[in-house]
């Protein structure tokens, strides 16, 4: 097995179609080969491959950005061309997972959660960078290749009745979630016994993969008997273990469950009722602290009907309830009993950033503070990004307001909580998504999160955004045209000021180019850039995978 750090021969593939030296290989668009080849073949460019210029579409002025287009090629690795000096100590890869191919056939997506899983890999070492891309070969990508459609329920997307029929069988599979979709296109998270899994919301696309060669290993099985269908796609994973929760959508309710690292066996904690109904809310995350783990209930909850229904309702899955209130419980992870249910105000939110443990004098904690990127409890963000919305930027200013919000839940028995910013929203231009901090910092006191930002007028998120909580300020990165995705923090090995390390972002640029941006975390100031020589469709969560002694 090639060592993290891949090869460094420019455009090396890791299969057998590699054309040859100073021969110009034929680039394959993914979109049209995916549903007619089995297996899709691996064609990488011997030389870059230089990308058309964006396309102007539709008389509107609009111009279709790189980032909204399918990733082109089913796989590739070489080395990245550098501009700047990367850190010596920067010595590990950098994943990303995303949903990066919308297209089957001439058959477009809708949403940009749709998308057939991407992953992309920046192996950093000796001051280089090798970069590489590959399609997670989930059951419900190689279904749509054989078959040349979608066969399992996404995220917006249904089967057609014929289509799903012939391929998982009877309409009885929709309550045994044999139709829901494993497109792992979610999350990626490196196990603390060194696997590496894609995630996605449901349990069945639990995914590992190889960091080295971005091989498909296969399924994670869960060995317990826990069951459930639907599960956060963030788990708080450290070292030593995996937190998650599981919706309970029958008895609306959340199970804790506990996964000690190098097993595949969730042990159930406790579980959380839901104070209202008629379904739990949404959990795509949720945070933690020393001692506790904080389960979120919005208004915007899970819907069964709409997971059975065959068109897309305007909040897809879920439903807005907002007569039945917003909640925050915190349950204690060492006894699994909830020790407080508080009434917070109406919230949105798909990202919890961190939480940790307020204490008095004594040291008793008297509250819990739970951070999150928030929506002004509004869902139309959900719409925002479906990908006609994205494909459309007209240079009006249509992306809605958020902040990074602040709850304070009192653990005295009070029935309130409180949700505040956390500071001036328009220090980040009132856009705030897709956040990481210091691994160092989960659940306990921190002051720095990194965040895309907005620098409007704009219809997504396109600045990386440092928040400095203490000072209640932000630095932001901004370069005309870029879409970037999760500034992800790498710390600098030995670090003890928070700040001490990177934050690396996958860009994909005005021109139709793509790179690995290196920022200073201190700083917020560009390092250095690796680029891909092809385009890179946007992506979404990113983990480290520091290179292993054994590899050295
Ligand atoms: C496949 C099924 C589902 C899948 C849900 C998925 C794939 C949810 C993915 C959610 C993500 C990626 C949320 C990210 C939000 C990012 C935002 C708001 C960024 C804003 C701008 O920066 C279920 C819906 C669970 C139903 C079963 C089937
Ligand atoms: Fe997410």
């Amino acid at each position: 097995r090639p060592s993290a750090g891949g090869s460094a021969v420019p455009g090396r593939l890791s299969s057998s179609t590699q054309g040859g030296k100073g021969k110009r290989a034929v680039v394959q668009p993914l979109a049209a080969s995916v549903v007619t080849e089995t297996p899709a073949p691996a064609v990488a460019p011997a030389r870059p491959v230089v990308d058309a210029p964006p396309r102007r579409r539709g008389g509107r002025g609009t111009v279709e950005h790189a980032a909204w287009k399918s990733v082109r090629q089913e796989r590739w690795e070489g080395a990245l061309e550098l501009e700047g000096e990367l850190p010596l100590w920067l010595d590990g890869t950098y994943l990303r997972n995303g949903p990066g191919l919308w297209n089957l056939g001439d058959y477009g997506f809708r949403h940009l959660f749709d998308g057939y899983a991407t992953l992309v890999r920046v192996s950093f070492r000796d001051g280089q960078a090798v970069g590489a891309h590959r399609q997670i070969e989930s059951e419900a990508y190689k279904a749509a290749r054989a078959h040349g459609k979608v066969c399992y329920r996404e995220f917006s997307e249904v089967p057609k009745a014929e289509g799903f029929l012939s391929h998982v069988g009877q309409l009885a599979t929709l309550f045994s979630g044999s139709s829901l979709t494993d497109n792992s296109n979610t999350g990626v998270v490196r196990l603390g016994d060194g696997r590496v899994l894609c995630l996605t919301e449901t349990i069945k696309g639990s995914i590992v993969v190889d960091p080295d060669t971005l091989d498909t290993i296969g399924k994670f099985e869960y060995t317990d008997r826990l069951g459930g269908l639907i599960h956060s796609a963030h788990p708080i994973v450290t070292d030593t273990e995996f937190w998650t929760l599981i919706p309970d959508l029958i008895r609306p309710g959340y199970s804790v469950v506990r996964m000690d690292a190098g097993t595949n066996e969730r042990r159930f904690v406790g579980r959380v009722d839901c104070r209202g109904g008629p379904a739990p809310g949404w959990v795509h995350s949720f945070p933690i602290t020393d001692h506790y783990v904080v389960v979120p209930e919005m208004p915007l909850r899970y819907c069964a009907r709409n997971l059975l229904r065959a068109e897309p309702t305007p909040l897809y899955k879920f439903e807005w309830h907002l007569e039945s209130g917003s909640y925050m419980h915190v349950m204690c992870k060492a006894s699994g009993r909830v020790v407080a249910t508080v009434e917070v105000p109406p919230f949105v939110t798909f990202h919890f950033i961190n939480a940790y443990e307020e204490k008095d004098d004594e040291g008793r904690v008297t509250a819990i503070i739970a951070d999150c990127c928030e929506h002004n409890a509004n869902t139309s963000i959900l719409d925002k990004l479906r990908l006609q919305n994205l494909r459309s930027s007209t240079g009006q200013d249509v992306l809605p307001d958020a902040r990074v919000g602040r709850f304070r839940i009192p653990l005295d028995g009070s029935p309130f909580g409180e949700l505040e910013p956390a500071l001036d929203p328009d220090q980040h231009g009132r856009g705030m998504d897709m956040c990481s901090i210091n691994p160092a910092h989960v659940g306990k006191k921190y002051r720095y999160a990194y965040a895309c930002g907005a620098h409007r007028p704009c219809n997504f998120p396109n600045t990386l955004t440092k928040i400095d909580l203490v000072e209640k300020t932000a630095k932001n990165w901004y370069e005309e045209g870029a879409v970037p995705s999760e500034p992800f923090f790498v710390p600098r090995p030995g670090a003890v000021e928070e700040d001490d390390g990177v934050a690396i972002s996958m860009v994909s640029a005005k021109d139709g180019s793509a790179y690995a941006l290196v920022l200073d975390a201190k700083t917020f100031h560009e390092i250095a850039r690796a680029k891909f020589p092809y385009a890179m469709p946007y992506g979404l969560h990113c983990c480290w995978v520091p290179r292993s002694t054994s590899d050295a």
